[in-house]
């Protein structure tokens, strides 16, 4: 079957009556021969476009002209004729694109007629009234999209003179409305890497983590000589964050394991010997997740024969007239949907299912299997929590979900604490008031309930919900710090780090900007110059760049080669395994 045969089928055949988001319905199908993801972006588009493309078919009377298109299957093949950038991902002399391409005149001119209709000046501008409109129609208080801007390249005070000019600042996120003439300026923008499009409670690990080069060394802290170190094991998604990275302009200064198992990565290993900063965002249930299109409708062209509405799969129930008024057929709703709907539910098997942050599903045949799943989760959260608070140098970690679940949440970070680790190592919650001041403020904390009664820890967590009016997705960050005097490390966030520092808390530095040590009393230059010369001797070591695949050898399909002990080893020296902590050990690895 097609790409768009089932995805009309997804649409408007029984499953589109399980209720579910798109997303969920698409997912949790294990019977697609399409590539899901396929299927979902041409479902979800092909959705937010549907009340504009059924004006368009119907007066263009495409299905009076072609007998073989279902409403269904007209949405889809004119979405991606009219408004998907490479076309019908069909071949030329293919039926179905035939009957569609035949009438392209009439549909153009429909468009245009729609788009005038609509107000909107340029088919970029309808674009961002039907994006302006799907957000609405997702239901709840506004949600904004977030622009964070990119400090790499721009400020913004830049950005409010450039590509911001012209806009006016509103009081509430119910304010907000979206200017479509804009969009251009946000466009080059965007491309440039000057400004970056995420949620705003996704900032919050990063800015409450808020790294400093002098006292957190490696991972947060992008310094001269600092380096930001990235692990991600699906490969895929490193290539994405890769083109992220280089987008942003922080390519220099992070590296990327590609493929990279967090847990297979050696604290004790010398490239890590100074991460200071640990920012952990693990794979979560992603419930907090705004699903844009959890209430998204499929708005189907009348049926001008009164007959089957959908496509393969589809069942009967296309348009009907009432009272000469032409009802809208969508997926949900409707009169004829719901008599169709109670059968199709008894005669369907399919179940709830949830689809993680990550697209993992799991059927949900009751309350047991969410809460499996969750304890599934928090189990594998924990892990990674507890391996972060074994790196030596580390002193500050976040920990952060895109789920509302306190399992995944307070729960983990409660058992965190309560870890040998954490207690041998001297890991506590980030303090509220020890937090950066946007994070101390944000006035939604933890559930003390879920926080065994502990009002600090709770206070400590941070939450968003999405439906609370504060135009985020639903987000949770807790911190975690240490002075790491327990084992040895100078310095630390009680102390406020290794330099002499003023009356504020500022490093006190010479004209040359060098800090002073508080341990000797001597300026900070030359233990400086020597990290420089180590870091400069462990990049050669590591090969580092992002291209490349790192130190370790790996087999045919990139992964790391372990011995017994779950060792890798080392491209040059093949006998020699990674936790050998002699730097000779990286000597002379030069590919
Ligand atoms: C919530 S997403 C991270 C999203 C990212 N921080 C962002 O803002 O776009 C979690 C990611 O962790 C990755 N992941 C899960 N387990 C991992 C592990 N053991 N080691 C490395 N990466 C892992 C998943 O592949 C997924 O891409």
């Amino acid at each position: 079957m097609s790409l768009y045969h089932e995805t009309a089928a997804l649409l408007s055949g029984p499953s589109s009556h399980q209720g579910g988001s798109v997303r969920s319905r698409v997912f949790g199908n294990k019977e697609l021969k399409s590539p899901p993801a396929q299927v979902y972006a041409l479902a979800l588009e092909s959705c937010k476009w549907s009340p504009v493309l059924k004006e368009v078919i119907e007066a263009a009377q495409l299905l009076q002209e072609e007998r073989k298109l279902t409403p269904a299957l007209a949405v889809l093949l004119v979405h991606d004729h009219l408004v998907a950038r490479g076309g019908i991902a069909l071949p030329q002399t293919h039926g179905l694109r035939a009957a569609v391409e035949r009438h392209k005149a009439r549909l153009a001119s429909e468009l245009t007629r729609a788009r005038i209709r609509r107000r909107c000046a340029t088919l970029e501008d309808l674009r961002a009234l039907v994006e302006a409109d799907a957000r609405a129609a997702a239901g709840g208080p506004a949600h904004p999209r977030w622009i964070r801007v990119n400090a790499l390249k721009s400020s913004v005070d830049e950005q409010l003179a450039t590509t911001f000019a012209g806009f006016r600042v509103v009081a509430t996120v119910q304010d907000v409305i979206i200017c479509g003439g804009r969009r251009r300026r946000c466009t080059e923008a965007y491309k440039s890497g000057k400004i970056i499009l995420q949620d705003k409670a996704s900032c919050f690990p990063a800015c409450l983590l808020d790294p400093r080069v002098e006292e957190d060394g490696d991972v947060g802290g992008f310094g001269k000589k600092r380096k930001i170190y990235a692990f991600e094991k699906d490969r895929n998604r490193a290539k994405t964050l890769d083109k992220m990275v280089k987008q942003a302009g922080s390519e220099r200064v992070t590296v990327i394991s590609h493929g990279q198992d967090f847990m297979k990565v050696d604290p004790a290993a010398a490239a890590y010997k100074k991460v200071g900063a640990l920012l952990l965002d693990p794979s979560c249930s992603g419930s907090g997740i705004v699903g844009r299109d959890d209430l998204m409708e499929f708005c189907m062209p009348e049926d001008p024969f009164g007959g089957a509405g959908g496509g393969a799969g589809a069942k009967k129930g296309g348009g009907e007239k009432k009272g000469g008024k032409k009802e809208a057929v969508t997926s949900k709703g409707g009169k004829n949907d719901r008599k169709r709907k109670r059968g199709e539910e008894e005669e369907s098997k399919e179940k709830p299912v949830m689809v993680d942050d990550d697209g993992a599903t799991t059927v949900l045949s009751s309350e047991k299997d969410l809460t499996a799943r969750i304890e599934a989760l928090a189990s594998f959260q924990l892990s990674l929590l507890l391996h972060a608070f074994s790196f030596p140098a580390a002193k500050k970690i976040t920990y952060s979900t895109c789920s509302v679940h306190a399992g995944e949440n307070e729960h983990v970070v409660v058992k965190a604490l309560a870890s040998e680790i954490a207690k041998k190592r001297g890991w506590r919650i980030l303090a509220r008031e020890k937090q950066v001041t946007g994070m101390r403020e944000w006035p939604v904390r933890g559930l003390v309930e879920d926080c065994e009664g502990d009002k600090e820890v709770a206070e400590g967590c941070i939450r968003t919900y999405r439906d609370d009016g504060r135009g985020v997705m639903g987000f949770f960050v807790a911190g975690f710090v240490r002075s790491g005097e327990e084992d040895g490390v100078v310095g630390g966030e009680d102390d406020g780090g290794p330099f002499v520092r003023d009356a504020d808390g500022i490093i006190v530095r010479d004209e040359n900007g060098i800090p002073t040590l508080k341990a000797t009393g001597k300026k900070a230059v030359e233990e400086e110059e020597e990290e420089e010369e180590e870091e400069e001797e462990e990049e050669t070591a590591n090969g580092q760049g992002n291209d490349d695949e790192g130190p370790y050898i790996r087999d045919a399909n990139g992964l790391i080669v372990r011995d017994a002990n779950g060792m890798p080893t080392l491209k040059k020296r093949k006998t020699n395994n990674a936790t050998d902590e002699d730097d000779d050990a990286w000597g002379g690895f030069d590919d």
